[in-house]
């Protein structure tokens, strides 16, 4: 293969397998500056990547030298800039199954970090004049790496000494939070690699420090199914962020970096994104991967400016060849594990959740509802439907509910605007004795606060069995 200007590059050098065991062998990939590593492990497999010279890194993380990292339900790739030895692993013996070659092909790695820089420009300029730093956007059609980008836009940062307050507002998946949620966290150390952000936050002990984020439960699926809701919730995210940056001056110089859901072009993707520019005062929005995308928001914001009367800057971006489609099967199992993750702990730490039996009565349960078909954003009735308090039944079995940071007493609207305090889940419900059995984190009473329930995420086959 030969690029101009550049010369021959060395063909792909050939795996060497160096059997430490014959269940599992291990093969030394060698990556020349540039390429990618590519890998996919199923749910209930491992894969085991140890980098043994040279630098590397996911995601904008920098894998540290000599460590076994060990992947699980995962789709990603690892990148080196400069060159690096790789030495992998799989203890289930499916090695050629979960990876590919190591690639230089399709990889827009150059373009998303000369983007890098310049935001480290704008900061640098935010810094000096006492202003905030750039707020950022990424958008584009589902499965087009806009997540993968947050993160290595957020690993470059940090590794610059910088603090940005990163915000989720894909409710599908949980961003150090669990599906269903709204979250928003400051990162100012590394994060750990072979989880999506970094375990959630419960009791035990980490080697990578824990970052405490801000969480909403919205508790659907999609925007499009309580776009009212949806919209108060993100209102309330805004604000406290807002609050955030003035309040410290290091997260204020690094800025926002906002990952979003697929953008819906058809059930008013556009109208919510552009809530999301307004309410973040965003002044850069990343179009990732779809030119019909890129070209309707070019058009939306032309000429727009934002509360702080700077022009709002679109820019579209290729996305990578890599990026693969996680299927609703695979989805679901990651968010399965993430939830006993947050009760049991990982392969690392081991947790022993509380169980407790509670009367009906003991507890304050409110549904999250869907919007009604015939209400419409300007109906008032609309907004009272959003939140329901109900009575527990089997409905509620296996499912995982918020316990928000509200009073048992409080009205629906405050409950509706409180944040998560934590998690419970539901691991049964007897009708006949009115007793429900809890599964929780800690010690702790419930009767005292309002917990939030919703269709998302789904209930799972059980949590105990
Ligand atoms: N270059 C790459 N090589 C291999 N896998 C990749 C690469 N880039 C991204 N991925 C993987 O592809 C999957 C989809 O990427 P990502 O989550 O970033 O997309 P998304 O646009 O945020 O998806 P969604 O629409 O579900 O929010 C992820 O599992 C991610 O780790």
């Amino acid at each position: 293969m030969s690029i101009p200007g550049l010369g021959d590059l060395a063909p792909a050098a050939a795996p060497v397998v160096t059997s430490s065991s014959a269940a599992a062998p291990t093969i030394t990939e060698v990556l020349e500056p540039f390429w990618e590593y590519r890998f996919e492990v199923p749910h209930g497999s491992t894969l085991d990547i140890k980098l043994v010279s040279g630098t590397a890194e996911k995601d904008g993380t920098e894998l540290a030298p000599n460590t076994t990292y060990t992947f699980t339900a995962m789709k990603s790739k690892i990148n080196t800039w400069h060159g690096c030895t790789l030495e992998i692993s799989s203890p289930s013996g499916n090695y050629d199954a979960y990876t590919s070659e190591p690639t230089a092909d399709e990889t827009p790695m150059v373009s998303y970090l000369n983007l890098h820089f310049k935001l480290e420009a704008f900061r640098t300029a935010a810094q000096k004049a006492g202003q905030t730093g750039p707020r950022v956007l990424v958008v584009g059609p589902p499965n087009s790496g806009k997540t993968s980008l947050v993160k290595m836009l957020t690993g470059w940062a940090t590794r610059m000494g910088r603090q940005p307050l990163v915000i989720n507002t894909d409710c599908r998946e949980g961003m150090l939070a669990l599906p269903g949620s709204l979250s928003a966290a400051v990162f100012a150390t590394i994060i750990d690699i072979t989880t999506d952000w970094g375990s959630t936050p419960s009791s035990g002990p980490s080697a990578v420090p824990v970052k405490l984020p801000l969480v909403y439960n919205y508790g659907l699926g999609q925007p499009e199914e309580n776009m009212r809701l949806y919209k108060r919730v993100l209102s309330r995210l805004a604000v406290t962020a807002t609050s955030r940056l003035a309040e410290d001056p290091d997260v204020k110089t690094a800025g926002l970096l906002i990952d979003t859901g697929g953008v819906n072009v058809s059930k008013g993707g556009y109208d919510h994104i552009a809530h999301i520019v307004a309410e973040f005062s965003v002044n850069i929005v990343l179009v990732i991967g779809s030119e019909r995308i890129g070209s309707e928001i070019q058009k939306k914001f032309a000429g727009q400016k934002t509360s702080l009367d700077e022009p709002i800057t679109v820019v579209s971006l290729d996305k990578s060849g890599g990026v693969v489609e996680r299927d609703t099967g695979f989805l679901q199992q990651v968010h399965e594990a993430a939830i006993k993750e947050y009760f049991f702990g990982d392969s690392n730490t081991t947790l022993s959740p509380f169980t407790q039996q509670v009367d009906f009565s003991a507890l304050s349960i409110w549904k999250i509802n869907p919007a009604s078909a015939s209400a419409t954003l300007d109906d008032d009735i609309y907004s009272d439907a959003m939140l329901e308090k109900i009575e527990p039944s089997l409905m509620i079995q296996n499912c995982v509910l918020s316990v928000n940071y509200a009073s048992i007493h409080d009205s629906a609207d405050t409950i509706r605007d409180s944040n998560v305090m934590g998690y419970v889940y539901v691991a049964e419900v007897d009708e006949k004795r009115r007793k429900l059995k809890i599964l929780a984190p800690v010690n702790a009473r419930l009767g005292d606060r309002p917990l939030l329930w919703g269709s998302w995420p789904e209930p799972m086959v059980s949590l105990l069995g």
